[in-house]
């Protein structure tokens, strides 16, 4: 049986990808801890990695490595994280985990948009301060997402995951932005507009997009500024698509109503952060695809990818 090295960068990684690596003629090599150190003092000479790291994955790495390593598994879909110009100029094989993750990644996106419209946190902490009050018909209102509408940047997988949840609540109309109009859209009777007509006319507008050179802090000043006061913000894709000061100071200004964030900047977010004093902000440690089962799918996945770019054949989630 082949004994093909495979490194695999974090100790906390799923075990059932390993014991998929290791059935099938992989020795693999787990790393006590996750560091760039750690990676560079064991990455020479093998001929896979499974990246399980929010580590830059770039040219010092792979030259390390060797030119005998030919297959990379990356266990995330996103993959800004990883240098593809390098890769591809090395004639690697990348693949990622999309797909397996919709599902919960559209399940944070639902919870981070009702608690944000209906003040989830704020009411926290008004019980925690003693602030709670009793039988006042108008405090604490949020905003209705029955008969809203709802603006999704980026109808990908998740994306549609999202509109398909969130029929069930009674929106009025989904609207949707990208580079271009997908047929998906019109299964879901989503209707494509410009980035401009969604930010005006959503209630919700909820970003879906990886992060590249296009998406990096498009969510800045002008940005907010085109969204309704009572608007409702929620990211579940990368932080560093969003201008994130000029979104603290939208939510401070009251430019827009509230924001869900699974994913902000940096990661992890210091506990002084600005974003952690705000009570119109519901906040989760990007843990978009964090379940049991999810986690064991992409652990599994990427232990798929990387076994069939060692045979040769085609991944079953290839990038490159
Ligand atoms: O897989 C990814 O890219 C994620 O961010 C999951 O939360």
């Amino acid at each position: 049986m082949n004994r093909w090295k495979v490194l695999v960068t974090n100790p906390t990684i799923q075990q059932c990808g390993l014991n998929l690596l290791r059935e099938n003629g992989c020795q693999v090599t787990l790393l006590a801890i996750e560091s760039r150190e750690e990676i560079l003092k064991n990455v020479k000479g093998v001929d896979a990695i499974f990246w399980a790291s929010g580590i830059s994955l770039d040219a010092e790495i792979l030259d390390v490595a060797g030119p005998q390593m030919k297959v990379i598994g990356c266990n995330s879909a996103g993959y800004n994280h990883l240098d593809i110009q390098e890769i591809k100029k090395r004639g690697i094989r990348l693949g990622n985990t999309p797909n397996v993750l919709d599902d919960a990644v559209a399940d944070m996106a639902v919870l981070l948009t009702l608690a944000a419209s209906r003040r989830l946190h704020e009411g926290r902490l008004k019980i925690e301060r003693n602030e709670w009050e009793f039988y006042k018909w108008g405090w604490m209102l949020g905003q209705d997402i029955a008969n809203s509408t709802v603006g999704i940047i980026g109808l990908g997988n998740i994306g549609q995951a999202i509109v398909e949840r969130l029929k069930a609540f009674k929106v009025k109309q989904f609207l949707y932005t990208g580079h271009r109009e997908k047929p998906e859209g019109a299964k879901l009777g989503a209707k494509f507009v410009s980035l401009n007509t969604l930010l005006e006319e959503s209630d919700f507008v909820v970003v879906v997009v990886p992060l590249t050179s296009e998406t990096k802090e498009m969510c800045n000043q002008e940005f907010f500024s085109k969204m309704k006061k009572t608007a409702v913000f929620v990211n579940v894709s990368r932080g560093q698509v969003v201008d994130q000061p000029a979104l603290i100071d939208a939510l401070k200004n009251g430019t827009i109503f509230a924001a869900g964030l699974d994913v902000m900047t940096p990661e992890p977010l210091p506990p002084d952060n600005e974003l952690l004093k705000l009570p119109n902000v519901v906040l989760a440690p990007h843990v978009g695809s964090a379940t049991i089962n999810t986690r064991d799918a992409m652990s599994n996945l990427t232990a798929q990818n990387i076994l069939r770019g060692l045979r040769g054949e085609e991944m079953v989630t290839p990038v490159v």
